[in-house]
């Protein structure tokens, strides 16, 4: 399944909409580039899943839970940038068959941990190095202006290209299977 995001609002909605259907044992792995949208997808999924928040980037934490606040699965969140293995993955001995666990930079990583999973990749398709020469030359002279706002133009709303597919047996009979 692969659709445009084109804006934070839409993915945002995007992960609501995920959210209502995921249930306890569900695993999603986010794939895409720093600021890609990832954390900002997670939020959307926490509301869709109605758990109490806030969902933040787990800078300090790899992971992080948050229980449910309509009687439902928790949210597992973790970002997986700094684990780097499987192993260590399974140190942090989830709960995985009542949570919801999303994984940020977990492709590769769930495999050894469980039969399914929903990987969804999320591109840029501007490149952040076209955000990044534009905030430099905001006033597009050609010139660099030295007082281009980078941080605002890396989180200005622009498309992002969302691709879900879902991997084994609990997507198999979903809109997300992955085609044999
Ligand atoms: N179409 C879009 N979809 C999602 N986010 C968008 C979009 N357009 C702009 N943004 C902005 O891009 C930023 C994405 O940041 P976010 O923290 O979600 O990325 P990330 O992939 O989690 O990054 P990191 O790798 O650092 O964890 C947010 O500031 C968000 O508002
Ligand atoms: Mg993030």
């Amino acid at each position: 399944m692969r659709f445009e995001a084109s804006d934070t609002g839409a993915m945002e909605a995007f992960g609501r909409d995920l959210g209502a259907v995921l249930q306890a044992g569900d695993v999603v792995v986010l794939t895409g580039p720093l600021g890609a949208g990832k954390t900002t997808l997670t939020r959307g999924i926490g509301a869709g899943l109605g758990i109490r928040g806030p969902v933040q980037s787990p800078t300090f934490v790899l992971a992080r839970t948050h229980p449910s606040l309509v009687g439902g699965a928790p949210l597992v969140h973790v970002d997986a940038y700094r684990l780097g293995s499987a192993a260590l993955l399974e140190d942090l001995d989830l709960d995985f068959d009542r949570s919801v666990v999303v994984v940020e930079w977990g492709a590769g990583l769930v495999e050894d941990v469980t039969d399914s999973w929903l990987e969804i990749v999320i591109e840029r398709p501007t490149g952040a190095s076209a955000v990044v020469a534009r905030a430099a030359d905001a006033d597009g002279d050609g010139a660099r202006d030295g007082d281009g706002d980078l941080d605002a133009a890396l989180d200005a709303d622009e498309p992002r290209v969302v691709t879900a597919t879902g991997y084994g047996p609990r997507w198999a009979a979903t809109p997300y299977a992955a085609r044999a």
